[in-house]
């Protein structure tokens, strides 16, 4: 027994699903991935499966009386704050689980309504539809249908295209959950992975490059329980799904090549943020090509066009930008701070990181994404023993040896100019397009450019050939203009037209 002082919460999610024997899926994944995630999982068994990377030879059901057994002892025990379920294989099973969530009401339901294994084994047949569609569905949360369970709730229709998908949404949103995913993941002849979202209101398309690689297996399972795991850390259902589209997406390209078993379907590994950068065992979940369209806003101009630092970040994103720093040189710390929150929940709300300039200790009160900083400013490798080791670090370089100290002191990425004159920094030395060539030569990490950049320079700096140039950064072409979104989209448009280009 614990006394209530001194203790420590902990976020818990139950998962209730079947074993796999292979640990790619099933309930070795629900645990593998709340692990990666800092959450902890207890497990309710619904069924073994005798199963490998070649496919699901056997299948057991556990007496519904015994997975009864399972979840009274945990329900009665622990303090849950997501429940998510995986195989559910009976409707007994179902019946059981049910009478227990009355019994023992949770915070929050995550259903992956699993049928079919990606091998084609039936892992639990249409005798659960009724139950599904009639009493599981209208008390879950969310529910995240693949396209052929999707079609199987809905009484058979096809689904081949996004649009498709969005109907099935729809449908499925009127059985009762309070969102619906439908996962395009074994969508045919598709270049990306499609993911449609439904609230009940909007619409939202989660897409990503189509990975190619034999580890795939436990795709979905991974998906759900990331899911379970951020809702129980308090993300709101959006961000929380973001986070999981980027964990599977971050988890399969690091995998891409791994070998273990002999069959079609290989394991991936959920531990990857552990050994993507041994020598500092960062997890850093930063995509360099978030920086492709840099948006920073600047307090004076907000004031000048009379826009709230809340209302301009939401028409940059919304025009395309890729990643946000809020730089509000002249805010007070009180009113920064409110602002900088607001822009936190947007940013999450559309997958995209925040980072604050220069102030890290609002970065750290908001919850950011990271920093920028510049060479005046704190020195990286303090600033990173500030932040640890999730947080995304940009900093602002003119040399190359400016550029390899901001690699040894662990940062992101390097901010590189003014690539031309600009009036947004007084005093601001102009290093050209050459001088930015050269940072990128000798840096290490992902290059943004900035100083001077917009619609009518911005090809020729994307232009300047050096493949770790990931973007441009941009203050006035966004913010000092009538309409952030139009000119957002603008140049969004020709940053792209430019990529294709080289
Ligand atoms: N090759 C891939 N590249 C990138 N993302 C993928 C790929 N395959 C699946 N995904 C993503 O993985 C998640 C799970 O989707 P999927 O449709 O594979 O689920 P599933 O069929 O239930 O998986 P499982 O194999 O576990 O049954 C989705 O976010 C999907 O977009
Ligand atoms: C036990 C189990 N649950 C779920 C899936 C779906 O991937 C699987 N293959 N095996
Ligand atoms: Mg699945």
């Amino acid at each position: 027994m614990t006394t209530t002082e001194n203790v420590k919460k902990v976020a818990q999610v139950l998962t209730v699903a079947g074993s796999d024997s292979g640990a790619g899926a099933g309930i070795q994944a629900d645990i593998k991935v709340c692990a990666a995630r800092g959450v902890y999982c207890a497990s309710v068994i619904t069924a073994v499966t005798a199963q490998n990377t070649r496919g699901v030879q056997s299948v057991h059901l556990l007496p519904p009386d015994f997975v009864s057994e399972q979840l009274k002892s945990v329900l009665s025990d622990f303090d849950f704050d997501v429940v998510k379920t995986g195989m559910l294989p009976s409707p007994e099973i179902v019946e059981v689980l049910l009478r227990n969530l009355t019994d023992f009401p949770v915070r929050a339901l995550v259903i992956d309504p699993v049928m079919v294994s990606t091998s084609g084994h039936v892992l639990a047949g249409s005798s659960i539809l009724s139950i599904f569609r009639e009493r599981l569905l209208p008390i879950a949360d969310i529910i995240t249908p693949n396209v052929k369970e999707a079609s199987a709730l809905l009484g058979g229709i096809r689904i081949q295209t996004v649009e498709d998908m969005r109907s099935a949404a729809k449908s499925l949103h009127a059985m009762g959950p309070r969102f619906v995913l439908v996962k395009g993941g074994d969508l045919p002849d598709s270049s990306e992975s499609v993911d449609v979202y439904f609230d009940g209101k909007e619409f939202h398309e989660l897409r990503s490059p189509r990975i190619s690689t034999r580890n795939t297996h436990g795709t979905g399972c991974t998906l759900a329980s990331c899911i379970a795991a951020e809702l129980a850390k308090g993300s709101s259902m959006l961000s929380a799904v973001w986070v999981a589209k980027r964990f599977v997406d971050d988890a399969l390209e690091y995998s891409r090549d791994i070998a273990i078993g002999t069959g079609m379907q290989g394991p991936f590994d959920h531990f990857f943020s552990l050994k993507k950068n041994p020598q500092s065992s960062r997890c850093s979940t930063f995509n360099p090509d978030d920086l492709f369209l840099y948006a920073v806003t600047d307090s004076r101009m907000n004031k000048k066009w009379n826009r709230s630092i809340v209302d301009a970040v939401k028409a940059a994103i919304e025009g395309g930008s890729t990643i946000i720093q809020l730089r509000e040189k002249e805010a007070e710390t009180r009113e920064f701070l409110e602002g900088a929150k607001a822009c936190v929940e947007i940013c999450r709300s559309n997958g995209v990181s925040l980072l604050i300039n220069d102030r890290i200790d609002i970065a750290l009160a908001c919850d950011a994404d990271g920093v920028h900083v510049g060479q005046s400013d704190m020195p990286v490798d303090l600033v990173r023993s500030l932040l640890g080791p999730d947080k995304i670090i940009g900093v602002s370089c003119k040399t190359p040896e400016q550029a390899h100290q901001a690699w040894k002191d662990g940062a992101d990425y390097i901010g590189s100019g003014g690539v031309f004159p600009t009036n947004t920094k007084a005093n601001n030395r102009t290093i050209g397009l050459d001088g930015l060539k050269e940072v990128c030569k000798a840096s290490k990490l992902p290059v943004v450019a900035i100083g001077g950049i917009g619609i009518s320079n911005a090809e020729s700096v994307m232009r300047i050939d050096a493949p770790n140039l990931k973007g441009v950064a941009v203050v006035s072409a966004l913010f000092d203009q009538v309409c952030v979104l139009t000119q957002a989209k603008k140049l969004h448009k020709t940053l792209k037209e430019s990529k294709m280009e080289n």
